[in-house]
């Protein structure tokens, strides 16, 4: 089986022309020969990808597989050992402090755990998405300018948080808290959602709530969305697009709507011992063994 496909030509047109920025379907980001070592580890290995505007790839693979160290490689958290990372038309593994403070704001970022101020009220959680834009500290609420705050409240409108805006964050639960995170990145107002895995401490309800609402907001602002997964069905109903991660190597780049379950699975049963137990795939989400409980026994 052919595993490497044509994902993203396919998904900005048959030319795989760049397109200008602004067009839909134009490369907002691309990762060129990358590679990443930490130390004697691989993370990385000659990783060539491009990432076009309005589409939702989904990043899938074992642990350790590089899924992380590919989505701060593209918002300029860690660099290279080799290769070039292009964002937005910017090389942002060359850039200086100020140009990729600058390029960080066009790209949101949600994180599994959060990252939210536990003590701060949700709406003021949501403002400081804003502060890579103002001057100055901000130390409570009402530092904010009166346009951060409305546009934080509308954002939390927009993730249905509006009622809870005064409350403190940790007072939410854990499906809220990875909502008003979404709300923090869209206050930044980016072109680029990524997301390492962000429903991976939600229970199922609360994770289906939270990848409708990226898939939505994606689809409603045309954002590039590029998210971490270890749940495979819900990655091809959620994604137009499957990148495989293998021991830092892409093994799979396909449309996620020309794959069945047992495709992407692959990219697991490649690394798998023998005697591994193949998937029902005739199983639900809920039940199967899915990479989360199966990537212990494959690394194994
Ligand atoms: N800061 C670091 N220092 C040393 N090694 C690292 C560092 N970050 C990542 N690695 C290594 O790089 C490889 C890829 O790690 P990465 O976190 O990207 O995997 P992942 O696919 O995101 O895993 P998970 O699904 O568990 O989050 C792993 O072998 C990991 O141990």
């Amino acid at each position: 089986m052919q595993l490497i496909g044509t994902g993203a030509a396919r998904a900005g047109g048959e030319d795989g022309k760049d397109g200008k920025d602004g067009e839909a379907g134009y490369i907002a980001a691309s990762l060129r020969g990358v590679t990443k070592d930490f130390g004697a580890v691989r993370g990385l290995d000659r990783v060539d990808l491009d990432f076009r505007s309005g589409e939702v790839t989904v990043l899938l693979g074992l642990s350790g597989s590089g899924k992380s160290t590919l989505l701060r490689h593209l918002n300029g958290l860690q660099s290279p050992t080799a290769g070039e990372v292009t964002v937005l038309g910017t090389r942002i593994d060359a850039g200086d402090g100020r140009g990729l403070r600058r390029l960080r704001r066009g790209i949101g970022f949600i994180f599994q755990h959060f990252h939210l101020v536990e003590s701060m009220s949700v709406l003021e959680n949501v403002c400081t998405g804003r502060l890579g834009t103002l001057r100055g500290p901000r130390l409570s609420l009402m530092m904010y300018p009166r346009s951060v705050r409305a546009e934080a409240m509308a954002q939390l409108e927009r993730v249905g948080l509006a009622d809870r805006a005064f409350q403190r964050a940790d007072t939410l639960s854990g499906g809220q808290k990875q909502r008003v995170a979404i709300a923090r990145a869209l206050i930044q107002r980016p072109r680029i959602l990524l997301a390492d895995e962000p429903v991976a401490s939600l229970d199922p309800v609360s994770a289906a709530e939270v990848i409708d609402l990226l898939r939505e907001i994606g689809d409603e602002q045309g954002l590039t969305v590029i998210c971490s997964l270890h749940q495979v069905r819900t990655a091809l109903d959620f994604a137009d697009r499957i990148v495989g991660l293998q021991g830092g190597r892409v093994v799979l780049d396909e449309q996620a709507a020309g794959l069945t379950v047992d495709a992407a699975f692959t990219i697991y049963d490649r690394v798998a011992q023998p005697e591994t137990p193949q998937p029902d795939s005739t199983q639900p989400d809920s039940t199967r063994p899915d990479s989360t409980q199966r990537a212990p026994a494959l690394a194994g």
